[in-house]
């Protein structure tokens, strides 16, 4: 294996790609979907070779990406077989690890481990604060990377058909978030050679606990799915009774979207293999306390595939007598609070894997205790927990040591080991940053129309094009903003279907169907929250307009990693008046750090000048701001407005009443020119 095409994969051709490893969906997949890995390349002259008898002619044109031919299945399960023993991998050796780590800027760090923890308790005699015993068992990693998605199946045990159905999905080149932890998660104790483990002081062979922390985009999803998927398979591999579906991993996500979303990815990552992933729906019942419980199996059954938080007893009941068909899943996904209403006091013991998307904000004040009671009821003992987001505050990573120490059997702790991609907390780098200074409320609608409307001549907003993601503060802004605009675009560009509002108040069906119609290309412009769009993944959003600012960095870096995914570029406006300005440094380092860490040049975002002369944050106000938003946009004065409803519907009635005149004359001037008159059912179809 040549270091130079670790290194350089994300800028080189993949030579003579055959085509059965790459399906139609690569085609509209970005060459090359890392964030920082082509930034500083090496001449090839200046490479450490890994192995001089590898680097012969043919070497040279391996195909690095190209995966081991699919096996044939054996038997209508499609059940994995124990892996046989393929050519070996080499591991590369620490300068190497070293090097390909810093230039993808991935950095892994021991949270814990156990003389760490036995010197903390002494020391915590003194001084017993959880942030300094976490400062204090800090210490860096270096496992090996995974150079090529084929690695998974020759170095890392990846069941064939996992490996298949990800080359089928057009996966070719590894994320960064990817090739720095899916060794570590697939096989701890290859990842982490004895040597390092031993020198840590930490034992890798049981698993361990994991949190990702990773730019919006770059592949989270794939990564926590492709570990619980092939322990799911690997375990199962010797078991008599494969055919057996027993619950064993639990994926929690915040939103019912994104729960949908993941398991839409999963089911394309689990085909033929076997394996049943489930979203949670109402009413549905899961295996606890060991017992098998049937559950309604999600793709066939009727009704609306998402699920509502606060079903009622009733609606459960009828849910239930109503189902067609049952089954029961391998991997279960959810929402906190639809999971721990079913869950009330009862246990789940067999789920070993506990994986939480957008950690951050799952295990913030919103759903905590609801995640707490779900975490407790998995009481097999060799429950391992990763916890995945764009942000992470270190009083998440402080809460999450702390609840996985308090677990750890005696004398067996398991490690917590933290991988962070790129600088925490920061936007992707390419994205187009700015701020737009409104003055007043009637200022943003003028910008935004100057956006929505291409003839604008202004050249301060850059050019956006559509679709477009609207965030504002709150469901009443989200709903005043979509009463405002929905006649903005003309009934010939197809009116105000072409706009809609999305937030929590709106019915599971109403929601799905806004959500599809956006993924199709129906809808142009999508007004919405920042919970609702927490993890959501629409392939070609050009570009995020933050109405109302964004009440925290995190909610920022969230809000604009909507676009300029998976290494696609994007542009993210935000508007501010003149009550933000207190609240805008906080949005503006995080521009200016993004920018930085981009490696561009000046004050193309947010000029410096700006940030020197904003007033410094306080604790008090970021705080303030995150939880109640920016005061007077709340409540009643929520609205949004530059004419009165009533004004608005007269004008588009108005406006409907002439284009149907000037439809109905070119109709009667084409009909007449045919020399003919209308008949009574053409004339009654007009007139309806
Ligand atoms: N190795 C890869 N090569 C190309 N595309 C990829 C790769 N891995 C993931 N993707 C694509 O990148 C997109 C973003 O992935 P995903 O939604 O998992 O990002 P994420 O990191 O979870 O983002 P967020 O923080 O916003 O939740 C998806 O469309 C996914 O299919």
């Amino acid at each position: 294996m040549d270091i130079l095409k670790v290194l350089s994969r994300g800028t080189k051709r993949v030579p003579n790609k055959p085509s059965s490893t790459v399906d139609s969906k690569s085609a509209t997949r970005p060459t090359n979907p890392q964030l920082y890995g082509g930034l500083k390349r090496k001449r090839e002259e200046e490479q450490p070779r890994l192995d001089e008898n590898k680097t012969s002619k043919g070497q040279e044109d391996f195909d690095f990406f190209a995966l081991p031919k699919p096996e044939k299945p054996t038997h209508d399960t499609a059940r994995e077989q124990p892996p046989k023993q393929e050519c070996e991998t080499p591991l590369l050796d620490e300068q190497q690890v070293r090097q390909i780590l810093k230039t993808h800027r991935l950095k892994f760090t021991l949270l814990s481990s156990h003389d760490e923890r036995r010197t903390k308790v002494k020391k915590s005699k003194k001084k017993d604060t959880t942030k300094s015993k976490a400062k204090d068992s800090k210490k860096q990693l270096f496992p090996q990377p995974l150079t090529a998605f084929s690695e998974l199946r020759t170095a890392y045990n990846v069941s064939a058909r996992l490996a298949d159905n990800i080359a089928k999905q057009g996966y070719r080149i590894p994320t960064e978030v990817q090739l720095g932890s899916l060794p570590l998660l697939l096989h701890p104790e290859k990842a982490i050679p004895p040597a390092a483990a031993s020198e840590m002081n930490i034992a890798t062979d049981d698993g361990i606990h994991f949190l990702g922390v990773s730019p919006t985009g770059s592949g989270k999803t794939l990564n926590f799915l492709i570990p619980t998927i092939n322990s799911l398979l690997r375990r199962r591999a010797g078991d008599a009774d494969q055919k057996a579906h027993v619950l064993e991993s639990i994926i929690i996500a915040p939103t019912r979207e994104l729960v949908h979303q993941i398991v839409n990815e999963g089911r394309k990552l689990t085909q033929g293999l076997g394996i049943r992933i489930v979203g949670m729906k109402k009413g549905m019942k899961i295996p606890a306390e060991g017992q098998p419980v049937d559950v309604p199996d999600f793709q066939t059954e009727s009704g609306s595939e998402s699920e509502d938080d606060s079903s009622s007893n009733d609606e459960e009941k009828s849910w239930t007598a109503k189902r067609a068909t049952t089954t029961k899943p391998d991997i279960l996904v959810a929402t906190p609070r639809l999971l721990q209403m079913f869950l009330r006091s009862r246990t789940l013991p067999t789920v070993r894997s506990l994986v939480l998307d957008e950690g951050d904000v799952i295990l913030s004040d919103l759903f905590l205790d609801q995640v707490l009671s779900i975490w407790s009821a998995c009481t097999h003992q060799s429950l391992r927990l990763t916890c995945w987001s764009a942000t992470m505050g270190s009083h998440i990573e402080e809460l999450v040591l702390k609840q996985v120490q308090s677990r750890d059997p005696p004398g067996q702790p398991v490690p917590l080991i933290r991988l962070v991609v790129g600088l925490k907390d920061t936007a992707v780098p390419r994205i187009n940053h700015k701020l737009v200074y409104t003055a007043t409320e009637q200022g943003k609608l003028f910008a935004l129309r100057q956006i929505f409307h291409p003839k604008s001549s202004d050249d301060s907003m850059p050019p956006m094009r559509l679709p477009l993601l609207v965030f504002t503060q709150s469901i009443e802004r989200a709903t005043a903003l979509y009463d405002e605009l929905k006649f903005d675009v003309p009934a010939e560009a197809g009116g105000s279907t072409r706009i809609a509002a999305l937030h929590s108040s709106l019915s599971d069906s109403a929601r799905s169907g806004i959500v599809s119609r956006f993924r199709a290309g129906e809808i142009w412009f999508l007004i919405t929250t920042d919970l609702l769009m927490r993890g959501m993944d629409f392939r070609g959003v050009n570009g995020v307009i933050n109405y109302d600012i964004p009440t925290s960095a995190a909610a920022y870096v969230h809000r604009v990693g909507r676009t300029g995914r998976a290494g696609e570029s994007g542009n993210a406006v935000t508007f501010y008046t003149q009550d933000d300005v207190v609240h805008l440094k906080t949005i503006a380092n995080v521009i200016a750090l993004s920018e930085k860490q981009a490696g561009k040049e000046g004050d193309e975002g947010v000029p410096k000048w700006l940030i020197d002369s904003l007033p410094k944050v306080s604790k008090e106000e970021k705080k303030n701001l995150k939880e109640r938003g920016v005061e007077s946009r709340r409540g009643t004065k929520a609205k949004i407005t530059s004419q009165s409803a009533w004004e608005r519907r007269k004008e588009n009635n108005k406006r409907g009443a002439i284009e149907g005149s000037k439809k109905r004359k070119m109709q009667g001037t084409a009909d007449n020119a045919r020399g003919g008159g209308r008949n009574e059912s053409e004339w009654s179809g007009i007139d309806d």
